[in-house]
């Protein structure tokens, strides 16, 4: 010890524990000897001395040794030690104390400590712990905070202890302290750091537990006590396996623990996701978990810290997403369209199913690869590509349309849609191009035209075109001051070639007269069809009417060239009907009118002409309206009458029958002849309702005629076409039977050959049915329609009524008699009756009688004749078939021709 001169004596106490002071009379050096002789000296205080003494220089020599090491340590630890007697004088100063106080010691032994030796202030809280000390005796600990001398804040941690003497009274006071300031620094940081991280952990979204190396927890944050469901409180010192997660959690768990022991374990790093409860919620929620090792200064596992992230949502997300890209994906691959996308750079990135199934080729032939590095389909990739870059550069939608042929070899039409996709930043990232197959589109859009503008049987221009075409030519022909012809053409007596000989033929022969029509027109017009068996051709930029003539006569022949249809050669001929812009009119729908009525007119004069309109066409037309609703009043108000015909048995001369024949007398005009308006009536359907009054009335007359109860006699019905087309004719035929009471075999509906060549199952069905109610059927006019004889035994047919063209005197009448003659025979061959119509002269009813013909019918014995006249005559014609019945006032009041 450096400096020794004022340490006070301290009271060591020995086993006795009494303090001693040595005698100052006994030498202060004794050898062995002299202890031993005192030892054995009989005087007993002598003897306590020398033990006394003895004691003393032994306490003495403990004493110097203590101090030594006190000193020792004093000065070699890494203390400040110093010491005060009662007074606070310092009794010692270790070397270290001094030189942080930067004084000497000796400058400091014997000196008091007091406040005023430092003005500053930075011992005051110092001296006020050590006055306290030394007044109450007590030990104290404190930090002391003082600048050093080069101005560094100090921290130390001072230690003062009293110090008492041999009879326990208070000596003074130790003082030990420590430079704590780098401690301090450290410890400051490390809450500093503490704190951060507890900051963080707070604020954190995620889940944060710190385990220590026994899986126990040493720190949780809030979030993962509000989001997990820890049932255990507090947290904090709970190990991991101790926490329940509930029995249905036991196996998440359990790889939790086993995570975390493996983390503790290894240092690694690891994530896991398991599922754990949550307070508010019913239902587990998947947390993410990230535990990573914690280890201490030396790279010693301590612990770990564990991440955890409630990613329910999340996943839920990417489940929907992802079922959503499934769903997404799987329709692109299933549509119909073709998808390519592509990147910046124009390489495909993505085909579609559609794709493969056109090129026949996988997508990993074009992927990575622009539409030049190899094109899948398009015929023109130049300008394809060229599109491609384009849309990527501009971030512009485009429609490109292109013709490609696939792996079939067929070539398509493709329309498709490239539209660009922007990226996060607003730019183009990707392009998807979008290719749909317009092929049938199209070809359904050039049907489409096809049928709007034109005739599907002829491929001639429909009424549509017709109208736009007109429309265009009148135009024109405004502005240029010149005419325009519409020509209207209608074959003549179409129906009956079709009644005949079918609607396939028929067909057959339409087509081919548009074929001569356009040819016969050639550059002059334009030729369509407008229905049926009607053309129109529109001639623009007409300069004469003659022109027009000239065309409607080419026309004409060309039409009625001999045509071959089913190996029969045929010859038909036409009606024309001309009107002319501006000359009869300037509205399309006025000029078709216009040539409409100069067609009828043409029909009128006897077809196979060309007429012009005039004004007086429209004023016939006028005058048919007009009939047809005067017509129309007379059916309603049953105003027509029926007149009778009779047939006479050639043989017998015996009246046999009658044929009912209509007669119509006008109000104003008097007798209209059945020409006039049977034709009407047949257009205009009035023939349906009209024919049924005749057949009632004709009934009627047959019930009263028979009701004599001699030899049954009928009445022979015309019927009308129309009337198989339109009503159930034998219900009808029943309901009048029965209305009149009229027998059916007293009822003769007479049919024209016609009818048996259309619908042939429908109208042979009609005819069996009426037979089998035993109405007796005849064909009229035989002769004069294209003739099958077959039906004759086909149809169930009783009579045959040769037509009076046969029997008229003309030049040829040697030969009619032959065929009439061929007629009577076969007839009878089949089992059918045979009458003669327009039988005039005696001599023609004596011939018919002597061929075997067995009825007559003619002016010979009378012409039509009112009800009351036919039931008011004899049964017999006077004289046989030689005296005729002839009346003829009757004849030329009711005219000579047939109602139908
Ligand atoms: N084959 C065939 N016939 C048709 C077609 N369209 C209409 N018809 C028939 O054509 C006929 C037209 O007859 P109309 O012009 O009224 O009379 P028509 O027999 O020619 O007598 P007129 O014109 O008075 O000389 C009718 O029988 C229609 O049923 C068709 O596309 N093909």
């Amino acid at each position: 010890m450096g400096n020794t001169r004022n340490i006070a004596a301290q009271s060591p106490t020995e086993k006795s524990g009494h303090p001693y002071t040595p005698p100052p009379v006994l030498p202060r050096r004794l050898s062995r000897i002299h202890v031993d002789k005192v030892n054995k000296a009989d005087d007993p205080s002598m003897r306590r001395t020398v033990r006394q003494f003895l004691l003393w220089l032994k306490i003495r020599r403990y004493r110097h040794a203590s101090e030594r090491g006190f000193s020792y340590l004093a000065e070699n630890a890494s203390l400040y030690v110093c010491r005060y007697d009662r007074h606070s004088r310092f009794l010692y100063v270790s070397p270290s104390m001094a030189e942080a106080l930067h004084v000497a010691t000796d400058d400091l032994v014997g000196q008091i400590a007091t406040p005023k030796r430092y003005p500053d202030g930075r011992f005051d809280v110092y001296h006020q712990a050590l006055a306290q000390i030394l007044a109450t005796g007590e030990p104290m600990e404190f930090e002391l905070t003082m600048p050093s001398a080069d101005g560094r804040t100090m921290i130390h941690h001072v230690r003062l202890v009293p110090e008492r003497d041999w009879r326990g009274r208070l000596a003074g006071a130790l003082c030990i302290g420590r430079d704590i300031t780098e401690t301090k620094l450290v410890e400051r940081s490390l809450r500093a750091q503490e704190g951060e991280f507890r900051l963080l952990a707070e604020s954190s979204p995620d889940n944060i537990v710190r385990y220590d190396r026994d899986c126990r927890i040493i720190f949780a944050n809030r979030n993962l006590m509000q989001r997990v469901n820890v049932p255990v409180a507090p947290i904090v010192g709970q190990r991991s396996h101790d926490i329940s997660w509930g029995n249905e959690l036991d196996a998440e768990k359990r790889r939790y623990r086993e995570t975390l022991e493996r983390v503790i374990r290894t240092g690694e790093a690891e994530t896991v996701e398991v599922l754990i409860g949550a307070p508010d919620s019913a239902e587990p929620r998947l947390h993410h978990i990230k535990m990573v090792a914690e280890r201490d200064e030396n790279q010693q596992i301590k612990g770990a810290l564990v991440y955890g992230r409630d990613i329910t949502e999340r996943k839920r997300m990417e489940e929907l997403l992802a079922a959503r890209e499934r769903e997404f994906r799987s329709l692109a691959e299933n549509l119909p369209d073709i998808i390519v996308r592509f990147d910046r750079e124009g390489r495909r990135t993505y085909v579609n199913g559609a794709h493969e199934r056109f090129t026949g080729k996988p997508p990993e032939t074009f992927l990575g690869k622009t539409v030049l590095g190899i094109s899948a389909f398009s015929s023109d990739p130049q300008m394809y590509h060229a599109e491609v870059r384009q849309a990527i550069e501009t971030g512009k939608e485009a429609d490109v349309e292109w013709k490609a042929r696939g792996r079939d070899g067929i070539q398509r039409i493709f329309h498709t849609r490239l539209r660009p996709e922007l990226g996060a930043d607003g730019s183009v990232a990707s392009l998807l191009a979008v290719a749909r197959d317009m092929t049938e589109v199209y070809e359904y859009r050039s049907k489409i035209h096809q049928l709007a503008y034109f005739d599907a049987l002829t491929g001639l221009a429909n009424r549509t075109q017709f109208n736009e075409c007109i429309s265009q030519a009148l135009q024109e022909a405004g502005r240029q001051g010149c005419r325009v012809g519409v020509l209207m053409m209608d074959l003549d007596r179409f129906k009956t070639i079709n009644d005949t000989l079918g609607h396939l033929a028929g067909d057959q022969l339409l087509c081919e007269v548009a074929r001569r029509l356009e040819a016969s027109v050639r550059a002059a017009g334009t030729v369509a069809r407008l229905g049926g068996d009607e053309f129109i051709v529109v001639v623009p930029q007409v300069q004469e009417t003659a022109e027009l003539q000239g065309i409607a006569g080419r026309v004409l022949a060309a039409v009625a060239a001999p045509v071959q249809i089913d190996g029969r050669e045929l010859v038909v001929q036409a009606s024309v009907g001309i009107s002319v812009y501006p000359d009869h009119g300037d509205a399309t729908e006025q000029l078709v009118r216009y040539a409409d009525s100069a067609l009828y007119r043409a029909k009128e004069a006897g077809r196979n002409n060309v007429q012009f309109y005039t004004r007086d066409i429209t004023d016939r037309a006028a005058e048919r309206l007009r009939l047809e609703a005067d017509l129309r009043c007379g059916i309603a108000h049953d105003a027509l009458d029926v007149h009778y015909q009779p047939k006479i048995d050639l043989a017998t001369g015996r009246i046999v029958g009658a044929e009912a024949l209509l007669r119509w007398l006008h109000p104003e005009r008097g007798w209209i002849p059945p020409s006039q308006f049977i034709g009407i009536a047949e257009e205009t359907g009035l023939i349906v309702p009209l024919a049924e009054q005749v057949m009632r009335k004709a009934c009627g007359v047959a019930t009263r005629w028979n009701a004599r109860g001699e030899e049954a006699r009928h009445i022979a019905v015309n019927l009308s076409p129309s009337q198989f087309h339109v009503s159930h004719l034998p219900g009808v035929v029943q309901q009048v039977l029965q209305e009149t009471g009229c027998r059916p075999d007293w009822l003769e509906l007479e049919i024209t050959e016609g009818l048996l060549l259309v619908n042939h199952a429908a109208t042979l069905g009609t005819l069996n049915a009426l037979s089998q109610m035993g109405v007796r059927i005849a064909i009229d006019d035989f002769g004069t329609g294209y003739s099958a004889l077959s039906y004759l035994t086909r149809f169930p047919i009783a009579t045959l009524k040769i037509d009076r063209s046969f029997t008229q005197p003309t030049s040829g009448s040697q030969k009619n008699r032959v065929l009439v003659e061929a007629i009577v025979a076969m007839a009878h061959g089949v089992g059918l009756e045979v009458v003669a119509e327009g039988v005039e002269t005696r001599e023609l009813a004596e011939w018919l009688a002597g061929i075997g013909c067995d009825m007559g019918q003619g002016y010979l014995w009378s012409g039509a004749i009112p009800a009351h006249a036919l039931l008011a005559m004899e049964t017999h014609a006077r004289g046989g078939p030689a005296a005729g019945l002839h009346d003829a006032a009757a004849a030329q009041s009711y005219g000579l021709r047939k109602s139908w």
